[in-house]
């Protein structure tokens, strides 16, 4: 993964930031969007939309496109083809890189600051800071503010980048796999900080992440990318709601013939048990237990099958883009 510099908070960052265009608009609105790194599409005919105030997991295998599309949405990029709205505006407009925040994976600290002071830039770099909010965020982690930032572990510091990222009080946060590093308990906590500042503040979340076991309970939107299309979007509930697992006892790898009227994302084979994650296009017959899967379930069952036919949910549809190629 090689991932552009960072830009978490920034003189641009000027007052009047919030005008009223985003009213109503979608956090992003992709419409044909792709985009290229020599002659290798990271990106490409991208179309959907991310509606305000979601939880939204970004998921794909590694290489997928998702540190790309942050990128794009934070403006470390621009797109190749077709184009990108952060609450109606390009990303590098001054309104929107007011209302964006950017967690990359390598967290944008300086190692010989203090925490006070890293916080303190925060302050000066962005007019509409919200010191209270970093500090409580710091403060529920038991980091000393006089700590130097070089000195703090994985999870300490994952915990001051977020602080920072809070305390400017962004409409959108793009988060790029912010748990990675993090043992199971500081994930844990960190999560749950995460999920009092969303409720607090109604902040739009969109956060790669390959832990999607941990993240069922947080995230009720989902963007699937790999080999840089979207496979699936929109709520979590109703992308689950749309599949059915169905398991049997067959010997047949490509699945019993009453399969062929849905839509089959992938079957599995182990022994004499068959199982198949579809998509019923009507009634299922035959002699199937089924069930509705889990996200970690259909999220494998999807990876293991990555050119099957994407799902996006009426809220992320767009309707066609006449940039895409
Ligand atoms: N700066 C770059 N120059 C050339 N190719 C790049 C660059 N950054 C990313 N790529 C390529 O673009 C594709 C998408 O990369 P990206 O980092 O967006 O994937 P990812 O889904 O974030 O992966 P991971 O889960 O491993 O972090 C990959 O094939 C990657 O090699």
């Amino acid at each position: 993964m090689n991932e552009p510099a960072h830009r978490p908070f920034g003189p641009d960052d000027g007052p009047g930031r919030i005008a009223a265009a985003d009213d109503g608009a979608p956090a992003l609105e992709a419409r044909g969007l792709g985009h290229r790194f020599r002659k290798h599409w990271a990106l490409r005919d991208c179309d959907f939309r991310l509606p305000a105030g979601r939880i939204c997991a970004l998921v794909g295998p590694n290489g997928a496109g998702k540190t790309t599309l942050l990128s794009l949405a934070a403006d470390l990029l621009e797109p190749t083809r077709g184009r990108l709205r952060v609450f109606g505006d390009a990303p590098s407009t001054p309104a929107s890189r007011g209302r964006v925040a950017f967690m990359g994976q390598r967290k944008p600290l300086y190692p010989g600051f203090t925490v006070a002071e890293m916080l303190r830039a925060g302050r000066e770099l962005n007019p509409d800071w919200d010191h209270a909010t970093a500090e409580r965020l710091v403060r529920q982690g038991d980091i000393s503010f006089t700590a130097k930032v070089g000195t703090l572990s994985g999870g300490q510091r994952t915990r001051v980048a977020l602080a920072l990222a809070f305390g400017k009080r962004p409409r959108l946060l793009l988060l790029d796999e912010p748990m990675s590093d993090l043992d199971p308990l500081v994930r844990h906590e960190i999560t749950a900080a995460l999920m009092s500042e969303v409720a607090e503040h109604g902040t739009t979340v969109l956060m790669s992440t390959h832990m999607v076991s941990e993240m069922d309970q947080v995230c009720d939107y989902l963007l699937m990318i790999t080999g840089g299309r979207v496979r699936l979007a929109g709520e979590v509930d109703t992308i689950l709601a749309a599949h059915t697992l169905l398991s049997s006892r067959h010997r047949e790898t490509d699945g019993p013939p009453d399969l062929a009227s849905h839509i089959v994302v992938s079957t599995k084979t182990v022994g004499e048990h068959f199982s198949a994650l579809i998509r019923p296009q009507g009634p299922v017959t035959g002699r199937w237990a089924r069930h509705e899967p889990g996200l970690e379930e259909l999220l494998i069952a999807y990876l293991r099958a990555p050119d099957s036919t994407p799902l996006l949910t009426a809220s992320a549809r767009v309707e066609a883009s006449e940039e895409a190629a």
